[in-house]
């Protein structure tokens, strides 16, 4: 069903639907990193199993996308939980350009507009997606992770510019947790992703695996990435990735602490605030009907 069905049939005939067996959803992506957001608030568990989602984010065979998100009931003074799984069924604990569609799909569920914030709950913890007026959604993504050991890093201290070997080449890398765990390394577009990105994202210091960016320092205050995500691939953009990255750049001394982040699918302004250690992140996210 196109999503223009979805979103002008009345939420009733959707809830018949379903009964029915079918999945209410709709198609977001925050700079072409895209995303099933299914509606799931009336249950504590999400509706399809991973292996369902791998087989829904299939670009051939199923609906294609980087993941399936889930709107679930919000626990612990909390308006909402999200859950998502990457295109591999992996469960990650956070997505950053999901939850910007996250807040605009909630928006549209229960007919909000202009600006409004929600508390949700995620594997990171609480993160706090504001829609501003202009429809782009600010995030306060909380406070990062040093410690290599919360970094899903076998290093045992936080690890800031050290060498890492991968597949007999020394790597000079960063290692960042923003709930999820991102490796990231400077002066090169990464070459060919498909190729060098898995021995990365599966190298064994990473028990996890990880997410790894490429960066390229343009100014102080101007970066240029791109990524090789955990479970899903090479994407269009990293929401979680852009806000390692800059702490990362910073870490390192390359940049100051507010950023705008050129990614392949378009720029993510990010900002590490000093006064309360947390990161902001602000970009678009909209429905996949252009
Ligand atoms: N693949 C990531 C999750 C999605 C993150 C990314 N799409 C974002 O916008 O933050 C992981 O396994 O940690």
């Amino acid at each position: 069903m196109s999503v223009e069905a979805v979103e002008k049939a009345s939420p009733a005939s959707f809830l018949d639907r379903r009964e029915a067996g079918f999945l209410h959803f709709v198609k977001y992506h925050g700079l072409g990193n895209d995303f099933i957001l299914v509606d799931n608030r009336d249950s504590s568990e999400p509706k399809i199993s991973p292996e369902q989602a791998a087989k829904l984010c299939d670009r051939n065979f199923g609906i294609g996308a980087d993941g399936v998100i889930f709107a679930l009931p919000g626990i612990n003074g909390t308006d909402y939980t999200m859950r998502i799984y990457n295109s591999d069924g992996s469960e990650p604990e956070m997505c950053g350009n999901g939850v910007r569609c996250f807040a605009r799909f909630i928006a549209e569920l229960e007919n909000l507009q202009g600006r409004h914030s929600f508390k949700v709950h995620t594997g990171a913890g609480l993160i706090i997606p504001e829609i501003q007026e202009d429809g782009k959604v600010k995030v306060d993504m909380g406070e990062p992770i040093l410690k290599a050991s919360d970094t899903a890093c076998k290093q045992d201290q936080s690890v800031v510019k050290s060498g890492l070997n991968v597949d007999g080449v020394t790597w000079n890398v960063t290692c960042v947790s923003m709930g999820n765990p991102h490796c990231i390394t400077f002066g090169t577009e990464g070459g060919q992703l498909a190729e060098i990105g898995p021995k990365f994202e599966n190298h064994e210091v990473f028990p996890a695996r990880t997410n790894t960016e490429f960066v390229q320092v343009f100014t102080h205050s101007h970066l240029k990435m791109r990524v090789w995500e955990r479970g899903a691939g090479a994407t269009l953009a990293c929401g979680t990735g852009a806000c390692a990255v800059v702490v990362a750049t910073v870490l390192e001394g390359r940049a100051e602490r507010n950023c705008t982040v050129d990614l392949p699918g378009g720029p993510l302004q990010i900002e590490w605030r000093e006064e309360n250690n947390h990161i902001y992140m602000t970009g678009p996210a909209e429905v996949n009907d252009s």
